[in-house]
């Protein structure tokens, strides 16, 4: 329930369906080269006017998450706009934490994106667009792409988008196997040559499975580090490549959480049914990929 004067915004997952890491910078950042995408799935945000600033976690992922005080990145969002903009007022927000935290699937950077979006909304505010990316990329990594939130190629750190024409239907079944996985640990357990930057297709692809033929033919560079980091993820993987109609499985970003790309909501659907009954404990979920169209 929302009462009145409450704005309500979505913080969808974020998911890298391929992720070349191709170059480090001297400040040890990894330069990155990454279709991303979003699932119809994640986190909600909702604020109510207040002079004071304050913000409460509900929902199933709650208690996983440690900081739900000043160092949230919802909070720190909120102060970065309030000053950014000569904003005085504050806000009483509620977070209801639907996905799992530290899963690769970018939770706190789609909440801190979804509240840029929902403060200036609440504030009366518009930030222009340069202004409000830089905000965006100085919360993290993965919040300027959050911001955008359609499908784009991200290079650079994060702070280089081009938007994608629209992606065809596709189902993604979500899987983490409950185990979290910080992206520091990860990006510093990769090794190895970078790869080289690489087209993504010559046409864009005007079905999942001709998707799933595009993804392919790159990887997620970070999935060799965090599967010997987590090798519960070797299984989460293995599971949904085995399930009908899975066309690709692949983890996301620097992990826990991998997705599997099927054409059909019926295939996609039957396949959480069975990894549900097979593995109670991991957090399992079907939902639309966002296409952007
Ligand atoms: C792996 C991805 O999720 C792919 O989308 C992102 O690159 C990570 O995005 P994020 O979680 O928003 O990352 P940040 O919070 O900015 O960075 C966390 C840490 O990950 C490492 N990091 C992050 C991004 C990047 N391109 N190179 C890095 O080496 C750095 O050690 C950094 O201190
Ligand atoms: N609102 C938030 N939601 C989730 N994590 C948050 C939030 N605020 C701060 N954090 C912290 O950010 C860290 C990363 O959490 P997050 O769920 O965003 O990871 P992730 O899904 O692996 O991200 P990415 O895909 O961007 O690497 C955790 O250590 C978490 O405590």
């Amino acid at each position: 329930m929302t009462g009145a004067g409450a704005v309500v915004e979505t913080a969808p997952a974020k998911l890298n369906l391929t992720l070349r890491v191709v170059g480090r910078r001297a400040d040890g950042y990894h330069e990155l080269e990454s279709l991303v995408a979003f699932a119809d799935c994640g986190d909600r945000l909702s604020a109510h006017p207040s002079g004071e600033l304050t913000l409460e976690v509900t929902g199933p992922f709650a208690a996983a998450l440690h900081d739900a005080g000043a160092g949230n990145l919802v909070l720190r969002a909120a102060r970065l706009l309030a000053q950014a903009a000569g904003v005085g007022r504050g806000a009483v927000l509620t977070l209801d934490k639907r996905l799992p935290v530290a899963a690769g699937l970018g939770g706190g950077s789609a909440d801190a994106a979804a509240t840029l979006r929902l403060l200036q909304r609440l504030w009366s505010i518009s930030l222009p667009e340069p202004g409000l990316q830089a905000l965006a990329a100085e919360l993290g990594a993965d919040v300027p792409v959050c911001l955008l939130g359609r499908p784009a190629l991200m290079r650079g750190v994060g702070e280089r988008l081009e938007p994608l024409p629209a992606l065809p239907p596709t189902w993604i079944v979500l899987a983490n196997p409950g185990v979290a996985l910080g992206t520091p640990e990860v990006f510093r357990a990769r090794s190895g040559p970078f790869s080289a930057a690489a087209p993504l297709w010559a046409t864009p692809p005007r079905t999942a499975a001709e998707l799933a033929g595009c993804l392919r033919r790159s990887a997620n560079d970070l999935e060799p580090a965090a599967r010997a980091l987590r090798p519960q993820i070797d299984v989460v993987l293995s599971a949904l490549a085995r399930e009908a109609g899975c066309l690709l499985a692949r983890m996301s970003g620097s992990g826990a959480s991998c997705f599997g790309l099927f054409a059909t909501p019926e295939e996609a659907e039957a396949a959480v049914r069975r990894l549900k009954a097979a593995q109670p404990a991991w957090w399992v979920q079907a939902t639309p990929l966002l296409t952007g169209a």
